[in-house]
């Protein structure tokens, strides 16, 4: 059996990564909001659009802390975001969803998201994949690094460089590799788990402007 070990260097990147990935956060967390009060239809399709709007800012500014993301292409770095944007923001969803919460509050935040307006076709989907992140008890630099491994994705539509973005993110997912295996000893496939949910999260995205024409305004 290899010994995994993280260098110094992997170290250090990952701590770049999880730090920047904390310190970008949504500034008012919308699950309070939703716990809190119960709102219209319309007043919840609002709330995501400012959630998004939001979502992608802190997304910006997260990549920026990216080792080697500023180097890219410059038009490769917004094709980057503009093809990530979505997925970011179901993951962050999913992670938000899936946060340790007092007792109750989970099925409160689940019962409002259900009537909050989306068209019951895509309520299954979505809370599957909610449920499959939330199983997988990620710890922060893992939900950190997989948000990163998310943006780094070569074949998003008009990248050019694609090599150069192939490389940032064999070097993300090396150290997520190792950091799996160090964090999950007894499950030997939980970085292909994690990956797995990588391609789940692609579906649902696809889902996302249809979630939102269909959105049942009263
Ligand atoms: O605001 C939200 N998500 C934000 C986004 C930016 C990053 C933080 C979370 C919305 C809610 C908006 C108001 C109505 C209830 C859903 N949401 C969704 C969600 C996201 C997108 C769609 C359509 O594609 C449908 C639902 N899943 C959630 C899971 C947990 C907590 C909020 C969650």
């Amino acid at each position: 059996k290899e010994k995994v070990e993280i260098t110094k260097e992997q170290q250090a990147l990952m701590k770049i990564i999880t730090d920047a990935y904390n310190r970008h956060q949504i500034p008012q967390d919308v699950a309070k909001k939703l716990l809190q009060d119960q709102y219209s239809a319309e007043e919840n399709f609002l709330l995501l659009t400012e959630m998004a709007t939001s979502q992608v800012q802190v997304l910006v500014e997260f990549t920026k802390n990216i080792p080697g993301f500023l180097s890219l292409d410059r038009e490769d770095q917004i094709a980057l975001l503009k093809g990530s944007a979505v997925e970011a923001m179901f993951l962050r969803s999913a992670q938000v969803f899936s946060r340790k919460m007092p007792s109750g509050h989970t099925e409160v935040l689940e019962e409002r998201i259900r009537k909050s307006g989306i068209s019951e076709e895509f309520i299954t989907p979505m809370f599957n994949f909610y449920k499959s992140i939330g199983e997988l008890h990620m710890v922060q630099e893992e939900q950190a690094l997989l948000t990163t491994v998310t943006i780094l994705t070569p074949d998003r539509p008009y990248v050019k460089d694609q090599q150069a973005v192939e490389r940032l993110q064999e070097t993300m997912l090396d150290v997520l590799r190792k950091l799996c295996v160090l964090q999950h000893p007894q499950e030997p496939q939980y970085f292909a788990r994690l990956l797995g949910r990588l391609t789940e999260l692609r579906t649902l995205s696809h889902y996302h402007t249809e979630m939102l024409a269909s959105w049942r305004m009263n």
